[in-house]
């Protein structure tokens, strides 16, 4: 019995080798000269070796994807300039800090490049007409003009006086980043290509082209010696009377936008600059497309573990490009600030919260997404109260309001119990409503918080296995 299965397995792999097409296509055919025998062996070891270089890479490929399913994987979502970014920076900082530290020179740049853009912002408001139907920069002598107001000379000369900055910045913007950064913002396209071109170097972008390299740093330091130079004139601009007369009467709160650092110019136009890490989390570049971070933690109690975060374009117009993730994410960071009383910057005609409650309830109802869980942050809670503080009235935005109190712990918690609603109606399973209150920008609290965040996740992914 035992002598006829022996003999039926070599017949069998006897078949297999004789069927084998990588053996089959390497056989010698009859009369072969010791010329093609020889030809057809060297082409036998270099198709072996090519074989065994695909399996090493399909092996590594694999290794790789065992790493990814042990590790923990989180979505980062919410509309534009929710805080996304600034909460996967409050990450890197809590469990990849000497990463972070490597970047900082590379975010000197970009917040040298929002406060130009802040400068800008603030000549763009000025040049434009004002509530009488004015400019307050029209030349004198033209008909209507505030001709003999100081405020026209002083603020046309420090417009003349800044122009070689904002060209600078025009330049500098066209050389570092994506085609479509706008005068207001920064936007680079997924990857560590524009860390690179600030002088990031990480193993992957070590060989790049020194030259460039070179031509990059001379407009760096031209930049830092104009702004040194604007030094005084950014301030007076910022500080000028008329200036606060004039965001005061267009309700701009200028403090409030992305990438604000016109409180800190003498700070960040000194030569010797280096940004805190506040300051990193602060500044603004919208991300463009899906940047996938893969951190392995450096802090003592998790070192070596693998972490991977998804960050993402908020736009609408880039909401498309997040579904090939959802398949992947253990746990989706859902960012809805409360802002009831600002539009989108992207379609002024509709409303930043109503976006928020529309985008979290297809999150909610997505059935890709049925077993993820969703933690909402309530983030830019900073900003809601300095709103709320200055007396706008939630009612005039949201009727449903009603008289109810104009306070934070009132309106968050209205706001709130509207999310929570439609997590418990539209989720697929029921699932438990997990919500923060945040303030990206404040790393102490935020870096704690998301230390509990990652441990939730862990603990509630073990939970999940076992169960199966
Ligand atoms: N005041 C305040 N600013 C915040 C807060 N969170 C983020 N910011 C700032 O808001 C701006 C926009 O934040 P980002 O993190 O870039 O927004 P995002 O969601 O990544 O936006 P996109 O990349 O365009 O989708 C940045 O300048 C942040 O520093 C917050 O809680 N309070
Ligand atoms: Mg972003």
């Amino acid at each position: 019995m035992v002598a006829i299965s022996k003999f039926k397995q070599k017949q069998r792999a006897t078949m297999e080798l004789s069927e084998n097409p990588f053996i089959v296509a390497f056989k010698a055919p009859a009369n072969e000269t010791e010329e093609e025998r020889i030809r057809r062996v060297r082409a036998f070891q270099d198709a072996q070796r090519v074989s065994r270089q695909i399996d090493e890479s399909l092996q590594e490929a694999k290794r790789i994807l065992d790493r990814r399913k042990r590790a923990t994987r989180i979505l980062l979502l919410g509309q534009a300039e929710s805080g996304k970014s600034a909460v996967l920076k409050n990450f890197q900082l809590a469990f990849t800090p000497q990463q972070f530290q490597k970047e900082r020179d590379v975010w000197k740049t970009i917040i040298q490049l929002n406060l130009i853009s802040s400068v800008r912002t603030l000549l763009n408001i000025l040049n434009d007409v004002d509530p009488n139907g004015q400019s307050l920069m029209t030349p004198p002598h033209t008909p209507g003009s505030h001709s003999n107001s100081p405020l026209n000379s002083k603020l046309r000369r420090i417009h003349l006086v800044l122009s070689p900055l904002l060209s600078m910045e025009t330049d500098l913007k066209n050389i570092l980043f994506s085609a479509g950064s706008s005068p207001r913002e920064i936007r680079v396209t997924a990857g560590t290509t524009w860390k690179s071109k600030l002088g990031f170097r990480d193993s992957a972008t070590s060989q790049q082209n020194s030259q460039l390299t070179n031509a990059q740093n001379i407009v760096k330091t031209n930049l830092v010696k104009l702004l040194e130079a604007s030094k005084n004139d950014i301030d007076s601009l910022w500080k000028d009377e008329d200036t606060q007369r004039a965001l005061q009467e267009r309700e701009i709160n200028l403090r409030d936008s992305p990438g604000f650092f016109l409180d800190d110019v003498e700070r960040i136009t000194s030569p010797s600059y280096q940004p805190t890490d506040s300051d990193i989390v602060r500044a603004r570049v919208r991300t463009d497309g899906v940047e996938e971070h893969h951190l392995v933690l450096e802090t003592a109690r998790l070192k070596g573990n693998d972490f991977y975060i998804t960050d993402v374009s908020g736009m609408r117009s880039a909401r498309h490009s997040w579904i090939p993730f959802f398949d992947d994410a253990q746990a989706i960071l859902f960012l809805a600030p409360l802002m009831f009383n600002q539009m989108l910057e992207e379609d002024p005609h509709v409303n930043r919260l109503e976006d928020s409650l529309l985008l979290w309830k297809e999150i909610c109802s997505n059935v890709l997404l049925a077993n993820c869980n969703i933690i909402i942050f309530f983030n830019k809670m900073d900003i809601l109260r300095r709103t709320l503080e200055s007396g706008v009235e939630v009612r005039k935005y949201v009727p449903s309001y009603g008289d109810a109190p104009n306070e934070v712990a009132s309106v968050t918690k209205y706001f709130k119990d509207r999310f929570k609603g439609y997590h418990r109606k539209l989720s697929p399973k029921p699932r438990t409503f997990i919500a923060h209150e945040t303030s990206a920008i404040d790393i102490h609290s935020t870096t704690a918080l998301v230390i509990t965040v990652h441990e939730g996740i862990i603990r509630d992914n073990l939970e999940k296995s076992d169960m199966i």
